[in-house]
């Protein structure tokens, strides 16, 4: 049975950019609602520890303001779950935080660290809040997954994004088509995200066990030259055509 793929909007850019002033403009949650008039499945925030983009009257304006679910991404510490368990967000997806990265370099270790997770999962998922895991597609993280008992997945997308195109970006896509198989063979549901644009959305829609994409950087670099809206149209109808090319629904 061929199923839907959603659209999450990742916001934070826009903060990055009022930020760069320390004032109000422009304002995430503006955008946000934008967002969602365009069509948007969802609002995506990752509240970094160091709020050098999205800060925490964001997340409550965020909660407060705009009805789409929020997926709010977040490292996996004391005071993350403190945050996610006051606001009660849709979906919280953990992610790996370094402070000199310019962007989250990678997937979450989660086989690496299955009893530092254990306590977050189990919290976020007993508060009814979706836990999702940001991870490099490795069948190895796929399976920690599972057996912290994380319902969803975010398959990071970045490597494959940043490669050239040719032989390289086809080996990481390759990647993303078996992580995003065996997350269907292990019963959990699949995401993916980051770094995704025009060129690189299409082959990544097309999976059809993905079910949803977080896309940010990109659409709000884009916005800039034609509206969000049109960004977001645009964006749709490329995932849409990849999605029903493959034998999908978007
Ligand atoms: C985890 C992730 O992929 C996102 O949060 C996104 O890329 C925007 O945040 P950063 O650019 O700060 O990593
Ligand atoms: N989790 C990925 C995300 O939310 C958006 O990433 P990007 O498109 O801003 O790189």
């Amino acid at each position: 049975m061929p199923r839907p793929l959603r659209l999450g909007v990742n916001i934070d850019h826009v903060a990055t950019v009022r930020n760069a002033r320390g004032g109000r403009h422009p304002d995430p949650v503006r955008a946000a609602k934008l967002a969602a008039e365009a069509g948007a499945d969802g609002i995506t925030a990752h509240l970094r520890e160091d709020r050098r983009h999205i800060i925490d009257s964001d997340i409550e304006r965020l909660m407060a303001e705009i009805r789409l679910p929020l997926n709010l991404e977040m490292a996996a510490t004391d005071e993350m779950l403190g945050i996610a368990l006051r606001h009660k967000p849709h979906a919280c997806c953990l992610v790996p935080e370094k402070r000199t990265e310019v962007t989250t370099e990678g997937g979450l270790d989660v086989a690496g660290q299955m009893d530092n997770l254990k306590r977050t999962v189990g919290d976020l998922g007993a508060a009814g809040i979706r836990v999702s895991l940001f991870i490099d597609p490795e069948p190895a993280q796929l399976d920690a997954a599972k057996a912290l008992g994380a319902p969803v997945v975010e398959l990071h997308t970045g490597a494959y994004c940043d490669a050239p195109a040719g032989a390289e970006r086809a080996a990481e896509l390759e990647r993303i088509v078996r992580a995003a198989a065996h997350a269907e063979a292990i019963g959990l549901e699949c995401h993916a995200g980051h770094g995704l644009s025009y060129e690189t959305v299409g082959a990544v829609a097309a999976i059809p066990t993905i079910v949803e994409l977080n896309i940010g950087h990109f659409l709000i670099g884009e916005a800039i030259f034609v509206g969000l809206g049109n960004t977001l149209q645009r964006m749709r109808a490329v995932m849409k055509d990849a999605r029903a090319a493959a034998g999908g629904v978007s």
